[in-house]
């Protein structure tokens, strides 16, 4: 397969390299996903991470699998076990639907390369067109909030919220960014902290209890996330914390935009009440590890709730910015994300 390389997967020589996004920003590390097991350790460890990349990632390990001999047999094997990785992002599930499609080709090679590479292709382009669609709703000299990470390491182009908040800047529309640090496993204060510095975007890092009291002191102009599923009714499952900040934009007539691109649309998912919740380690919220070690804070044994998601009503939201457009809320009253009858 052809080389290949976006912000934290590549391709080369044949091997598909991930850059491992627990150890950013203090460590650069590029790590082998050579193998089925492999991958799915690292998307469950999110050194890879992000709907859109978990996706992508798992097509073109196919792809590669298949190009190297693999049986179509083997391949079906590793497909479903690639589909179970990770449960909330849709954006995995339906990549592979479009790689499963692909398997049963004749020539099952050539169409599972074809199909990863053009899924690559397609989501650089959807992040433009997320940007694109999104910019217009920032008004100049904007404070935006945003949660978790969706930038380039998210995604094969310059990502989804935060290609929006980038391209707002950029167009000198974003005066300043408040980044929630995002517990457990800090995202926001690690990723995209780290993604708006190098871009030398003038941001703030907060914790995640410090967002009310901003809003309550008007510092917040508008909040922008991401979204790892939306449901038919509008519903979006997005990093835990999302649906608080939601609350409190609500609460202070602050505009609360989603940016995803259609590949996280669930038509077939009711409402946010069917999505699943993935449900993650105690020990992501008793302490933390990292590549400097690990600390623990909590008394052993200390029972854990650690939800990875939290759904937030589509009645909350100002707007769904997908590739496709700005949808409103009374679209999707209408039912645009429902099932397409033909
Ligand atoms: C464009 S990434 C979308 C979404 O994925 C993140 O979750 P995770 O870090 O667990 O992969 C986060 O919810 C982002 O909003």
């Amino acid at each position: 397969m052809q080389t290949l390389q976006t912000t934290s997967l590549k391709i080369t020589d044949n091997q598909l390299w991930i850059l491992d996004q627990q150890a950013l920003p203090q460590q650069k590390n590029w790590l082998s996903a050579g193998n089925t097991d492999a991958l799915v350790g690292h998307i469950h460890a999110l050194r890879v991470r992000g709907a859109p990349l978990i996706g992508l990632s798992a097509s073109l390990l196919l792809a590669l699998q298949a190009e190297q001999g693999m049986s179509r047999d083997d391949l079906q094997d590793s497909l479903l076990t690639l589909r179970a990785a990770r449960p909330t992002a849709v954006n995995l599930m339906n990549n592979l639907d479009r790689m499963q499609e692909a398997l049963a080709a004749e020539d099952y090679v050539t169409a599972l390369v074809r199909e990863a590479l053009r899924l690559v292709d397609e989501d650089r382009q959807l992040c433009d067109n997320i940007a694109l669609a999104g910019t217009p709703l920032i008004t100049a000299g904007s404070r935006i909030l945003t949660h978790c990470n969706t930038g380039g390491l998210a995604t094969a182009g310059v990502g989804t919220a935060l290609g929006v908040i980038t391209r707002g800047w950029q167009q000198g529309k974003v005066a300043h960014v408040w980044v929630g640090e995002t517990r457990p496993l800090l995202q926001g204060g690690r990723l995209t902290a780290w993604e708006l510095s190098e871009s030398g975007i003038p941001c703030q890092l907060i914790t995640d209890s410090m967002a009310a009291a901003l809003m309550a002191d008007r510092q917040v102009d508008a909040i922008w996330v991401g979204a790892d599923r939306i449901a038919a009714n509008g519903d979006v499952a997005n990093k835990i914390g999302t649906y608080s900040l939601a609350v409190l934009a609500r609460y202070h007539e602050i505009p609360f935009y989603v940016a995803a691109p259609h590949t996280t649309l669930d038509r077939h998912c009711p409402s946010g009440k069917d999505i699943p919740i993935e449900q993650r380690a105690a020990g992501e919220v008793t302490g933390v590890a990292g590549s400097f070690g690990a600390v623990q804070w909590a008394p052993e044994n200390i029972r854990v709730h650690n939800p990875a998601f939290d759904v937030t009503p589509a009645a909350l939201i100002s707007g769904w910015v997908l590739d496709t457009g700005l949808i409103t809320p009374e679209q999707v009253a209408e039912g645009i994300f429902r099932p397409q009858t033909n």
